[in-house]
């Protein structure tokens, strides 16, 4: 019999019960016991519905207060010295995830190629089992009738994604001698683990190890090997090994070297269906098989999956009993559940949120064990719209504006008549109380379009005329009227789908709503002009365009897995093109395009980066590539690593660009030690995710630093990003001092653009 299992349902809650608890705690609006019975009721709902789906195997562990990488921290005693003064196991929790008054938060950073984020544990070298929060969870869940299988976070995934301190540098362990250290110290306290839980009565045990599927160096193997002989020690437990984000590396020597009881793989990564089929599975082992796909929310073929699974099964001679059907990942990258959206019927038929997927998993178990009757032409009918033209299109493109850069932005500088060291901001303005409140009764039909249209004119007006007075040289508009850079446009082009309650955490309390592209996507009328052209209408300087990018806009929404990204992109490509020109013919002189999620997009594997970079700087030339000589193009990215992706940022050909130097305390100029970037730039000078008024020294710092590589007759001056999460108190003041910066510079340097240009 087929049997089933999945992890990780979203813990952020149909109304997002889970963040108003955190926020209620830290506001100190609820007391301690409060909080921790409210979490109760959330993990019981998350049983419930497991149990309902008819899940077979329902696990523990996969809920957590916070972030589950720092319950490891916390757990195996990862507890930086800078919080020795906290005594409150609570307090001391919640402090290594957001700081307090004397110690900083660890850092947080990307978990793989997802949208969530993971607070990274910092290592010394020892690890101590402190709190056995597994079998805490476990022993509760066995309370309310449940024997649930523990899922935790593996050794290796663990070690590789924390960082150890050298000299005071924090290095990867992978890039000191100390990994192997690590490894096999912090197995020992693994090992102990699962020795208290055996001895508890739980009988299996799954780890996620999905850093099993990076390209780290075969070296490395070995000190796997060992580790996990040593978490193997004395234990029966029934061990599943599971992997996802993408295939398996290594895939013989780990299935013949670590002895687990199940493997589990992402089966919508076809190297792992390759090699499982290649290699087989040593003998009485069991496979995973994860095909319901949790980074995308739509319906996933039953038809095709059945005969996978089918085909896998016979190659491999598996009995059903071998095999485990789960999701592909944790569900926690998808929204709760469609039950609150009001989606028009023909397109929520297709789609399928965390609880709608483990009914879907559930149903394919039936299909498979034969116990339901369902009707596949239905897998038939939405075939996909035939993307091969495009993609051969995609393929032919070689967009190229049609003078270089040199005889552009020389004569762009005369014609805006910049001066050297040109000021600007990145875009948005501070969204206050009043303009969210205004949005919300806009929203809900308190206040009529008219009236609300006003309200943002009025906004625009006053920051045009703010950005005068404070002497700023390429104005912007504010960005009132959007609430968020991707929904914006989401909500304007064709091919979207907003959601009301599609939330999804990205990191602690935080969650965000992606738009969901269904269709075709299409632009059927302007999106920014009327604001735009209003802005620039109130002023003589030049006033930016703003728009967000085409691998933005894909990669900070939901895509379907049966169309390539590169067509999905290319769609959105096209719609901006069009923008482009319009906000030319409107008279626009300056569009800045937003690639924040440039990065993002990475691929994990190393094998494939290249054409993902090749293309994302190949589509964004394609939106630019018929605009003006004097039309001047900027671009923004706002994260410090760059030394992978330069080139490629390069390739863009924007005429410039804006990006984070400040937060990194100028770490990113030492990426342009080994490229020459010679297009204009304005390297962060104000860390704007600090509501700290940054002095002009400080500004002035990191301007003379980056003209050790950068020419100053191509250097802007300009925040790290967008200023509308800070306060105009803390805004007015930093531009003010961001403005005498320039100012001095001018002075000391000279005051017209010249020289290599
Ligand atoms: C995350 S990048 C944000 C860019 C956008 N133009 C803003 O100023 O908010
Ligand atoms: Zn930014």
């Amino acid at each position: 019999m087929f049997r089933t299992t999945a992890s990780y349902f979203p813990r952020i809650g149909l109304k997002r019960e889970y963040k108003q608890n955190l926020e209620s705690y830290w506001e100190k609006k609820i007391s301690k016991e409060e909080f921790v019975s409210n979490m109760q009721e959330i993990q019981k709902h998350r049983l419930d519905v497991y149990s309902k789906s008819g899940l077979d195997y329902i696990v523990c562990n996969d809920f957590t207060y916070y972030d589950f990488m720092l319950d490891l921290s916390f757990m195996f005693g990862c507890i930086p010295e800078r919080f020795s003064h906290i005594q409150d196991e609570l307090d001391l929790y919640f402090a290594m995830a957001r700081g307090d008054s004397k110690a900083q938060a660890q850092e947080m950073t990307k978990w793989f190629d997802t949208n969530y984020h993971y607070i990274v544990p910092e290592f010394d070298g020892h690890f101590e089992l402190k709190n056995n929060t597994v079998l805490k969870n476990w022993l509760e869940d066995k309370k309310l009738g449940y024997d649930t299988t523990p899922v935790i976070i593996g050794p290796f995934t663990f070690i590789s994604l924390g960082k150890i301190n050298d000299n005071n540098k924090w290095l990867k362990p992978s890039q000191t001698k100390e990994f192997r250290s690590l490894l096999l110290n912090v197995a020992k306290q693994y090992n102990t683990l699962l020795i208290q839980l055996q001895e508890n009565g739980v009988r299996r045990i799954c780890f996620d190890e999905p850093a099993f599927v990076l390209d780290y160096d075969k070296s490395f193997l070995k000190d796997i090997f060992d580790a996990y002989e040593i978490v193997k020690k004395n234990i029966f437990l029934d061990i599943t090994l599971n992997s996802y984000y993408e295939s398996l590396s290594y895939f013989n020597e780990i299935i013949e070297n670590i002895n687990f009881d199940t493997l589990g793989l992402d089966f919508t990564f076809r190297e792992n269906v390759e090699n499982v089929i290649k290699f087989g599975l040593p003998k009485d082992k069991k496979l995973q098989i994860g095909l319901i796909g949790t980074r995308h929310p739509f319906k996933d073929n039953l038809n095709e999956a059945k005969q996978l699974i089918g085909l896998v099964q016979k190659k491999l001679s598996l009995s059903s009993d071998q095999m485990i059907l789960s999701t592909a990942g944790p569900l926690m990258h998808l929204p709760v559940s469609l039950e609150l959206e009001n989606f028009d019927p023909k397109i929520s038929n297709k789609l399928l949120f965390s609880k709608e997927k483990l009914q879907h998993l559930n149903l394919l178990k039936n299909i498979l064990n034969g116990r339901s009757d369902y009707d596949f032409s239905d897998e038939q009918l939405e075939k996909d719209e035939n993307y091969e033209e495009t993609l051969l299109t995609i393929k032919k493109l070689n967009p190229k504006r049609a003078h270089p850069f040199k005889l552009r932005y020389i004569e762009q500088v005369k014609s805006l008549n910049l001066p050297k060291f040109p000021t600007t901001t990145i875009g948005s303005f501070p969204q206050t109380k009043e303009l969210r409140q205004k949005r919300s009764q806009f929203i809900s039909g308190k206040i009529s379009e008219s009236e609300y249209n006003q309200y943002i004119n009025d906004q625009i007006k006053y920051i045009v005329k703010l950005q005068e007075d404070l002497g700023i040289d390429v104005l912007v508009h504010g960005e009132f009227e959007r609430s968020d850079m991707v929904e914006f446009f989401a909500q304007k082009l064709e091919g979207f789908l907003c959601t009301k309650h599609g939330w999804v955490i990205s990191y602690g309390s935080r969650a965000i709503r992606p738009p969901i592209i269904y269709g075709k996507v299409k632009r059927t009328k302007p999106m920014t002009i009327k604001e735009i052209v209003y802005a620039q209408s109130l002023t003589k300087k030049p006033l930016k365009g703003m728009l967000t990018g085409p691998i933005t806009i894909l990669n900070w929404s939901f895509t379907r897995p049966n169309v390539p990204k590169e067509v999905i992109a290319y769609e959105i490509a096209l719609a901006l093109k069009e923008e482009v020109m319009d906000l030319q013919k409107a008279n626009i002189k300056i569009i800045q395009i937003d690639e924040p999620a440039f990065r993002e997009g990475l691929p994990l594997k190393e094998s494939k980066k290249k054409d993902y970079l090749e293309f994302a700087s190949k589509i964004f030339r394609f939106v630019v590539e018929d605009v003006d000589k004097l039309t001047q193009i900027h671009t923004h990215m706002c994260y410090s690593e760059f030394d992978e992706i330069v080139n490629y940022i390069y390739e863009m050909d924007a005429d410039c660009i804006s990006i984070e130097a400040s937060r990194s305390k100028g770490d990113i100029i030492s990426s342009f030690e080994k490229f020459k970037y010679d297009h204009a730039i304005g390297l962060g000078v104000w860390d704007i995710h600090s509501p700290r008024v940054p002095s002009v020294e400080e500004m002035l710092e990191i301007a003379e630093r980056s003209f050790m590589y950068i020419d100053k007759n191509l250097f802007w001056i300009n925040p790290d990003c967008g200023l509308k999460t800070r306060k105009y108190e803390e805004v007015i003041p930093s531009l003010k001092n961001m403005i005498e910066a320039a100012k001095i510079l001018r002075k000391k340097y000279g005051e017209k653009i010249e020289g290599v240009l």
